[in-house]
């Protein structure tokens, strides 16, 4: 082999599926929930990294304005895309954290019921939003997210999850609401 040629690279091994990167952790917060853990895979960097992209690729051309996400497990996939993708971050945070003048939205969802708020000012009416979150599973804490941007007045243009529980039918009601969803993966059996 002449001196200048090079080997062909040897092929990447091949990735892992993301969902495997789930640890699922039986009866908890309460007897009969499988809960489905997202910080498995927040602790491999490169499963985090996936995540992140996958959730960001469908809306490089969407004209996104701002990235908002629901408190807690949303600000860490949130947070990571609204950086990568050079955008505002807007959190929606449980009841009585923010510190300025909020709307405020109640809801239930599989073990408990709870309020979220956003600050009024969070962004202009007519921004194009994208909410996320890590997990759907009631869509209890979806929906109280969709209203709230939508009494924001801003254009929710999707709404995107690492994780869909199907069995639960939060994906069915978003998306009966005229909601565009996109989930990277679905556990059944819940
Ligand atoms: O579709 P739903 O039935 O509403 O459930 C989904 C929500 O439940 C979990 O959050 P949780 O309320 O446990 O709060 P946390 O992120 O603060 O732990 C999850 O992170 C979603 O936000
Ligand atoms: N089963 C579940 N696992 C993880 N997070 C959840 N949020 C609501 N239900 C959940």
């Amino acid at each position: 082999m002449p001196a200048s040629e090079t080997l062909p690279e040897p092929a990447p091994p091949e990735e892992p599926q993301l969902s495997s990167f789930i640890r699922t952790i039986p009866d908890f917060p309460v007897p009969g929930i499988q809960f489905r853990d997202v910080t498995t895979l927040f602790q491999d960097a490169r499963a985090f990294r996936r995540a992140v992209d996958g959730l960001s690729a469908p809306f490089a051309d969407r004209g996104l304005e701002v990235i908002a996400a629901m408190d807690a497990r949303g600000f860490i996939l949130g947070g990571a895309m609204a950086y990568a993708l050079g955008l505002p971050f807007v959190p929606i945070r449980k009841k009585g954290k923010l510190p300025g003048t909020t709307l405020m939205e109640s809801y239930t969802l599989e073990y408990g019921e709870a309020s979220v708020e956003i600050h009024e000012d969070a962004f202009a009416a007519g921004a194009r939003v994208l909410l996320i979150d890590d997990l759907i599973a009631t869509g209890g804490t979806a929906i109280a997210g969709v209203r709230l941007i939508e009494r924001l007045g801003g254009e929710l243009v999707a709404a995107g999850f690492v994780v869909d529980l199907p069995d639960l039918g939060g994906r069915r009601k978003l998306e009966a609401m005229g909601v565009e969803t996109h989930v990277l993966m679905a556990f059944d059996g819940e």
